[in-house]
Parts: C-alpha cells; sequence; structure tokens
C-alpha cells in the first residue's frame, strides 16, 4: 500500500533523513519509533507531503502519495484549534481548510464526534475540553474526510493516563478499518496497538520489526520449576552471571554468554528439581528499541 524508497530530506543543509526506505500494508498498524530529534515528524511530514524530500519516492497504492492526499489523515504533534470555537465550529473550519463540502460536514460532523467519543459535544467550546478530549478532537479531524491511511504524529504523549487509555481504546477502534502508522516514545502503549515497529535513529532506519516476531535472548532463560526450591539460588555454575527470582518457583538465568539449554536441565537434574517450562528470554519491544538507539 505505501512504499518509502530511498527518501533523503535536508533543511538547512542538515541531512535529517538518509536513503530511508519501508514499506506498510493494507490494514498494518505501525509503530514510528525514534528518540527524540530521530527525524520521525519530518517522515511524517514528507509522507503528507507538507515537506518535499529531495530525493526518493514515496508511493500509496503504487502512485506519488501527493496524488493521494485526500486518502490521508493527519493529526500532527500540536493540534492548532482556537480555544474559543465549539467542536463543531473546529471541525467545520478545518474541513473547509481540506476542501470538504458543508452538506458533506454537516452530515458528517455528528457522526465522527459520536465515533471519537464526543457525541453531543459539539457544541463544547475547546477551551473546555479535557487533554484525552482534545486529542480525540484531533483526530475527529484527521478522519472526518474518511481516510484510508491515519498518521498519528504523537497522539498520547501529552496526556495524562486517563486521557492517554481514552485516547488508545479509540486507536484500537480505529485500528479496524483504517491503516494506521504511529509516532510515539511510549512503547508500552505502542505494543497494545501495532502489528510492527519501524525504528529510526539519526535519520537513518536501523530496526523493522514484526510484533509476532519474538526475539530471543540466547544470554537469558527463564525456568519454571515444579515446586520452589529451599535455596535462594537453585543452580550455580561458572557460565550463570546471576539468578533472578521472577516468582517462588520461576528463575531468571543470566549467562555471562549465551546458555546451553540442555546444560542448564542438565544442572537442575542434578540438584533433583523438575522444570516445568525452560525458554529463551523473549525481549519486549522496549527492549529491543533501546538496544536499537543507544550508542554503545
Ligand atoms: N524546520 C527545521 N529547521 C531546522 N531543523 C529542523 C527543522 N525541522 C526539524 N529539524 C531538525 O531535524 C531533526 C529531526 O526532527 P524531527 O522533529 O523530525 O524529529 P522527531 O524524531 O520527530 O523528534 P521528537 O521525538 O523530539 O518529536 C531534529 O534535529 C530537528 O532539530
Amino acid at each position: 500500500m505505501i512504499t518509502v524508497e530511498k527518501l533523503h530530506k535536508t533543511i538547512k543543509k542538515r541531512k535529517i533523513l538518509s536513503d530511508v526506505s519501508f514499506t506498510i500494508a493494507e490494514g498494518e498498524c505501525v509503530g514510528l519509533l525514534g528518540p527524540n530529534g530521530a527525524g520521525k515528524t519530518t517522515l511524517i511530514k514528507c509522507m503528507t507531503g507538507i515537506l518535499q524530500h529531495e530525493q526518493g519516492d514515496i508511493r500509496f497504492h503504487s502512485k506519488p502519495i501527493v496524488e493521494h492526499k485526500k486518502s490521508i489523515g493527519y493529526l500532527s504533534q500540536h493540534t492548532d484549534f482556537k480555544p474559543w470555537m465549539s467542536c463543531d465550529e473546529s471541525l467545520r473550519f478545518f474541513g473547509k481548510l481540506s476542501g470538504l463540502d458543508s452538506a458533506f460536514l454537516t452530515e458528517n460532523i455528528p457522526a465522527v464526534l459520536e465515533e471519537v467519543g464526543l457525541k453531543d459535544r459539539g457544541h463544547y467550546k475547546v477551551e473546555q475540553l479535557s487533554g484525552g478530549m482534545k486529542q480525540r478532537l484531533g483526530i475527529a479531524q484527521a478522519i472526518l474526510h474518511r481516510p484510508l491511511l491515519l498518521i498519528l504524529d504523537e497522539p498520547v504523549s501529552a496526556l495524562d493516563p486517563i486521557g492517554r487509555n481514552e485516547v488508545k481504546k479509540l486507536i484500537a477502534r480505529l485500528k479496524k478499518r483504517t491503516t494506521i502508522i504511529i509516532s510515539t516514545h511510549i512503547l508500552d502503549d505502542a505494543s497494545e496497538f501495532c502489528d510492527r515497529y519501524i525504528i529510526i535513529k539519526n535519520g537513518h532506519i536501523v530496526g523493522n520489526i514484526d510484533d509476532d516476531l519474538h526475539i530471543s535472548d540466547r544470554k537469558r532463560i527463564v525456568v519454571k520449576l515444579e515446586k520452589s526450591p529451599q535455596m535462594a539460588e537453585p543452580v550455580a555454575s561458572a557460565e550463570i552471571d546471576r539468578i533472578d527470582s521472577l516468582s517462588p518457583n520461576t528463575f531468571l538465568l543470566t549467562g555471562t554468554g549465551e546458555l546451553n539449554l540442555k546444560k542448564v536441565v542438565n544442572d537442575f537434574a542434578e540438584k533433583e528439581m523438575d522444570i516445568t517450562s525452560i525458554e529463551f528470554y523473549e525481549k519486549g519491544i522496549e527492549e529491543i528499541f533501546l538496544e536499537m538507539v543507544s550508542d554503545t
């Protein structure tokens, strides 16, 4: 559906994006992750046509994405609603700026407000809305024209846990019918709805990770025993650097190097401890992200 190929973008003689390539399939929800200043917003702005890239190609259903601007919904990092306008007036204002006609807006604004959980709040002034409500109004503006692709730049970062929860629930609903790209710093939240993560650092793609692809850490093993052992540290061997207790009968073994499952099973058998399950530790997205963006 979307193909970004060898994208380069320079701002004020500084290279911001270098050789960025990836594809996104229809229906996917992709998390765009990266440290501050990595180039996420710049990439999003190139994808929405707000910024022009000097090299490379961005295609949507095989055509240049600029020809498909009407198929894209975009929530920018900082929404620009006027506090004195009502929700209804704000959507009408931004809808008209995007070229939507009055009849379409009259028909669709109430439905979109209902969709984002702001039914009967059309007359509320923006200044009366909570952070979560304001962000949901932002999403209403982004989906008003029924886009095929929704791009959300940091939709939850500035919100308190209640607002975050409201917006997360909305994204989970929208995910069922729209392709979504979300730039975020909150990896726990991203892992709730993203199918894949594209990790960007210093303008380069450093990771493209499927959420189903569990990356095993072969230096760590999780062992579950049938019974909790008498001693705090159930086994000791030269290869094992440390043992952490995850529950009374579950232990995380960290090796000095790659661990051997068979050897660990034997070590426990020697101590006459029965193992219920043993597997390499699987890294979460936060850990993978930190490894990919760290400088060491
Ligand atoms: N208009 C501009 N003028 C100068 N530098 C810019 C401009 N826009 C972006 N940059 C620089 O480009 C780099 C990437 O910025 P960008 O906003 O794309 O990063 P980001 O990954 O979205 O960061 P954050 O997570 O902090 O929002 C930064 O170093 C930023 O200072």
